[in-house]
């Protein structure tokens, strides 16, 4: 039998009001900085899953959407009263006659295969709505339906006990990663012991599984690269990812010495840096 190809949508909150519950949760990381992180590992994973055909972003944020677009996803505009369940419904509006999969985008751990299988699972039984109870058991990370019948989304607090209320059905076995939601510090923890993506990694924590650390002073090597993870022109300053995983922010200075009017979000650079490890020059990585 063919598998069905799934349509997920993954609603996120604009950066600066999303994820207040972990404000403040790591030090010298921007807030906004950590909840695209974990929207971005979300969304890779999801799109790294073989049964998922395409991943909608309903935001009305533009950093976030540049950054999720390009990891892949397409982008679905924010519904004008803005919401958790209308930007579902909106997405699923989109994927009408799809297998719809409305996944939360704080599930930084999240494994392509652990998604595959709750999907397959859910494919068993074409005629309804499954989902997936967050860790806790209370909230939902991810809520399914088939072709032709409407997700009717009911996300918010207690949303386990409302889906399974309005005729959704718990999918059994599920992975740990794609239960793990990260709404607190402490969630955070847990989410690092099981392995956290690449773009929360890239944020300090990774492989740290009993405190929140500062991210550790970047050493680099001789000649290091990395692409463009954010960059702001009227500040002229951003942060790049560079290739050992490591974030780093630069300076006004080291854009201006690069001679560039304009970076890209994903363009690769080559840096070079003083003997402290400040940065003071960006360069193309064919330049020298
Ligand atoms: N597009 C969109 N996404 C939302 C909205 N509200 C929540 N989300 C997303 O839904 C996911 C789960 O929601 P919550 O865990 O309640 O997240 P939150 O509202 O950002 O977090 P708190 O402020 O801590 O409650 C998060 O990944 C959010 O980005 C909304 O109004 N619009
Ligand atoms: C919106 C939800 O997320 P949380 O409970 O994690 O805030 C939910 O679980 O339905």
């Amino acid at each position: 039998m063919v598998e069905p190809s799934w349509t997920v949508v993954v609603p996120v909150k604009r950066l600066d009001a999303a994820k207040s519950r972990l404000r403040g949760a790591l030090d010298r990381v921007p807030h906004e900085s950590l909840a695209l992180a974990l929207a971005q590992d979300t969304v890779a994973a999801a799109l790294a899953c073989p049964l998922v055909g395409e991943v909608l972003v309903v935001t009305a944020d533009r950093t976030a959407a540049e950054s999720l677009r390009a990891l892949g996803a397409r982008m679905v505009p924010e519904p004008p009263q803005g919401g958790l369940n209308p930007a579902f419904v909106v997405g699923a509006a989109r994927a009408a006659g799809r297998w719809v999969a409305a996944l939360t985008a704080d599930l930084p751990a999240l494994r392509p295969v652990e998604l595959a299988a709750a999907l397959r699972s859910a494919a068993d039984d074409p005629g309804m709505r499954r989902f997936v109870a967050d860790a806790p058991g209370t909230g939902t990370t991810l809520l399914t339906a088939p072709p032709g019948v409407p997700l009717s989304p009911r996300f918010g607090v207690g949303s386990a006990a409302a889906h399974a209320a309005s005729g959704a059905v718990a999918l059994p076995a599920v992975g740990p990663t794609l239960r793990r939601d990260v709404d607190t510090p402490a969630d955070l923890v847990a989410a690092a012991a099981l392995g956290l993506g690449g773009h929360t990694t890239a944020l300090g924590l990774g492989g740290h599984t009993g405190t929140l650390l500062e991210p550790a002073a970047p050493v680099y090597g001789a000649d290091m690269q990395g692409t463009v993870a954010t960059f702001d022109p009227q500040l002229r300053s951003g942060t790049l990812l560079l290739d050992d995983g490591t974030q780093v922010e630069f300076p006004a200075a080291a854009f201006d010495a690069s001679g560039l009017r304009l970076l890209r979000l994903g363009q690769r650079v080559r840096i070079e840096h003083d003997d402290a490890g400040g940065l003071t020059r960006i360069t193309l990585p064919t330049f020298r």
